[in-house]
């Protein structure tokens, strides 16, 4: 992340990471419009559909937007193989979303917003990197409507494990703190180069 702030990021690794980010949000917009469907009132609905479009348009626009500066098609990023990274988070998210209640698979997607809205906070305050490609990505993540969707999804949280019991609490806990070490794999797994799964 340093390296994306002082644009001294091997470009490698920025487009490993960025092809199997691709793969991600294509994963954590299913998980988006799954908590669309559950969600318990209207007004929440109207939310998660919010977040799904800003995830899979313009989110995913700024992926598109870097496959095209290296003349790779949305077929080519699409086609790309997950890593076993990249494969056990959305499967995660995915479980979450299928067996767990809404407040188990809003905690599990609280680490996704929240960590990239601090850090696109914290990269955009040290100002903007020489390298174009970084600039663009950390100014995605600084935005307000990001951040503001971001700081909706913590205080969702917080009422959701306000209102729960002990054991919906104790879920709660256990799907963020599962997501949050799946996030701190992924930077990991770009930093590494890790192959394909299979
Ligand atoms: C792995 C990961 N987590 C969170 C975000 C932010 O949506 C992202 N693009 N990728």
């Amino acid at each position: 992340m340093r390296g994306i702030g002082d644009g001294t990021l091997p470009v490698e690794r920025f487009r490993h990471y960025v092809r199997q980010d691709y793969l991600y949000l294509v994963d954590y917009g299913r998980l988006l419009a799954l908590g669309c469907a559950r969600a318990p009132d209207l007004a929440t609905m109207r939310r998660f559909a919010e977040l799904t479009q800003a995830i899979l348009v313009t989110e995913m626009d700024l992926h598109r937007s870097f496959a095209a500066d290296w003349g790779v098609s949305e077929a080519e990023l699409e086609a790309e193989r997950a890593t076993p990274t990249t494969r056990a988070y959305a499967d995660f998210l995915l479980r979450t979303a299928a067996l767990g209640d809404f407040s188990e698979l809003v905690a599990a997607l609280l680490p996704c917003m929240w960590g990239y809205a601090e850090i696109g906070e914290r990269l955009a305050q040290a100002g903007p990197p020489a390298h174009d490609g970084y600039a663009r990505w950390i100014a995605t993540y600084a935005d307000p409507e990001f951040q503001a969707l971001a700081s909706w999804c913590r205080e969702l949280t917080d009422r959701l494990g306000a209102a729960a019991d002990p054991a919906g609490r104790a879920r709660m806990h256990a799907a963020f703190a599962e997501s949050s070490r799946c996030e701190l794999a992924f930077w990991d797994a770009a930093w590494r180069l890790e192959a394909p799964a299979g």
